[in-house]
């Protein structure tokens, strides 16, 4: 009696994922076709306002041109075509000039990016049904790290998403599991068919996170990698952070290329990435330089560089949040970063270019995450001081994100 129940309740969970992925497929449709008219429009706006004015022309000849696209694989601007808007549009007009942030970035440039976050950000409504805004899955978590895939897995369900699995070892999953009821824990990252249990949940994750205490034993990293590969062929936006940064930087093309993938190093992870890639050692004079190149040679994908400020590129702009934080650098800190990237890189990306003004939603989904975490610090600092750690800013993220977005 009991299996018949299961049983059902399990094949109705199952159409209502299947039915869920088809109206998703069919709503992404309806957006890419709107955005592909309102495109039309706006190159035949740039194309009238170039004949009008020669001097807006030639400032549009020196508009840098998108460096190469890979042809390998589908990438995220063939659906929201921003290269092209970039690139055809003459002149930039104003969105464009808004966001060239060099070092002098003002409050106004600031303001109109906190602006693009609230946008991306779906509304609560009645009418939804449980997983619309958002299943998160992280991949992560071992013998001697459960904390890190914890933070990441309970910071996306704090900022707004409906689920959070945890893909972990067997070791990991009991640990993880009392830390939290909210989280869904499978217990399959060291299990032989590691990879195939986990591409089972693919269709049902909008985003994943890879490396929050993922550890470096060599399986573990193999079945990472696996899984990664699995998650491109399904064109999910991929965030890698932590030990996920420690495999791509042992074999960058895993990644490179795929436009739907946000790297979140901290400092040494940066220059462990750059040094792979660039054959440079980091110039410290020049982090913007540094963290657009790194950017251009993995292909474009986008770079949120952690630390006094946080650096985010994707090959083409340097975004900067400074927001105030604290001096408090308790670990975890990161990890709360890829949750709650986790989701707002998903929320961006369905938004739509008119919600992100054309910007690249991975760019606006990092700052909105930088700035969250910076204010979430900011905030446990105030009440805890040099005794505050990653938990007490898990407990400030419902207030942040308040303060920062939703006022
Ligand atoms: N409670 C937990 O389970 C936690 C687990 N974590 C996990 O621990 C694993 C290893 O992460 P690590 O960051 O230690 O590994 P790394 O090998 O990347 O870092 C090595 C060392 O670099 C140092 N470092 C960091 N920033 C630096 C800077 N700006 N200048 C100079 N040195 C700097 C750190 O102190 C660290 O000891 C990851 O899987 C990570 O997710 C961390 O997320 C912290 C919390
Ligand atoms: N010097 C700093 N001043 C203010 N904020 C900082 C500073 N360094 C890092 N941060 C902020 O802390 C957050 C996490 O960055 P951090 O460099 O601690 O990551 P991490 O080392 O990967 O963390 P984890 O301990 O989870 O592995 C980022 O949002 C970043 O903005």
């Amino acid at each position: 009696m009991m299996e018949k129940f299961l049983q059902q309740s399990m094949d109705t969970d199952e159409k209502f994922y299947r039915f869920e992925e088809q109206r998703l497929k069919i709503e992404d449709k309806r957006r890419e076709a709107e955005h592909a008219r309102e495109l039309q429009m706006l190159q035949m706006l740039g194309q009238m306002l170039a004949g009008i004015s020669s001097s807006v022309s030639q400032r549009s000849q020196s508009i840098p041109t998108s460096p190469p696209r890979r042809a390998n694989h589908r990438s995220y601007a063939d659906n929201f075509n921003y290269n092209a808007m970039t690139a055809t549009l003459s002149p930039p007009i104003v969105i464009e000039r808004s966001f060239s942030l060099h070092r002098t970035h003002t409050l106004k440039d600031m303001e109109n990016i906190f602006q693009l976050v609230r946008n991306v950000i779906p509304p609560l409504t009645g009418k939804k049904h449980k997983g619309q805004d958002g299943r998160i899955g992280i991949v992560g978590g071992c013998r001697e790290y459960t904390g890190a895939p914890y933070f990441a897995a309970i910071t996306a369900l704090k900022v707004g998403a409906d689920l959070s699995h945890v893909f972990c070892t067997k070791d990991a999953a009991t640990v993880i599991k009392s830390y939290s009821p909210e989280l869904i824990v499978h217990p399959v990252l060291d299990s032989p068919n590691a990879i195939h249990e986990v591409e089972k949940w693919l269709p049902r994750l909008h985003s994943v996170v890879i490396g929050p205490g993922l550890g470096r034993d060599e399986v573990l990293l193999e079945n990472a990698k696996g899984i990664i590969e699995k998650s491109k062929v399904k064109g999910i936006p991929i965030i890698i952070d932590a030990d996920g940064l420690w495999l791509i930087s042992q074999q960058p093309s895993l990644i490179q290329g795929y436009q739907r993938a946000i790297l979140t190093p901290n400092y040494m992870e940066f220059s462990r990435l750059y040094e792979a890639m660039l054959r440079d050692p980091v110039d410290s004079s020049d982090h913007h330089g540094c963290v657009l190149r790194l950017s251009q040679a993995m292909g474009n994908l986008t770079v949120v560089q952690k630390g006094e400020r946080d650096l985010i590129s994707d090959g083409e702009k340097v975004l900067v949040c400074s927001h105030e934080g604290s001096s408090r650098r308790c670990g975890g800190q990161g990890d709360l970063l890829s949750g709650s990237l986790g989701v707002l890189a998903h929320w961006a990306f369905i938004a739509g270019a008119e919600k992100t003004n054309g910007q690249n939603p991975f760019l606006v989904a990092a700052f909105g995450a930088c700035s969250l975490t910076r204010q979430s610090n900011h905030q446990a600092f105030q009440k805890f001081g040099r005794s505050m750690t990653a938990s007490d800013m898990v407990s400030e993220v419902g207030t942040a994100f308040n303060k920062l977005f939703e006022t």
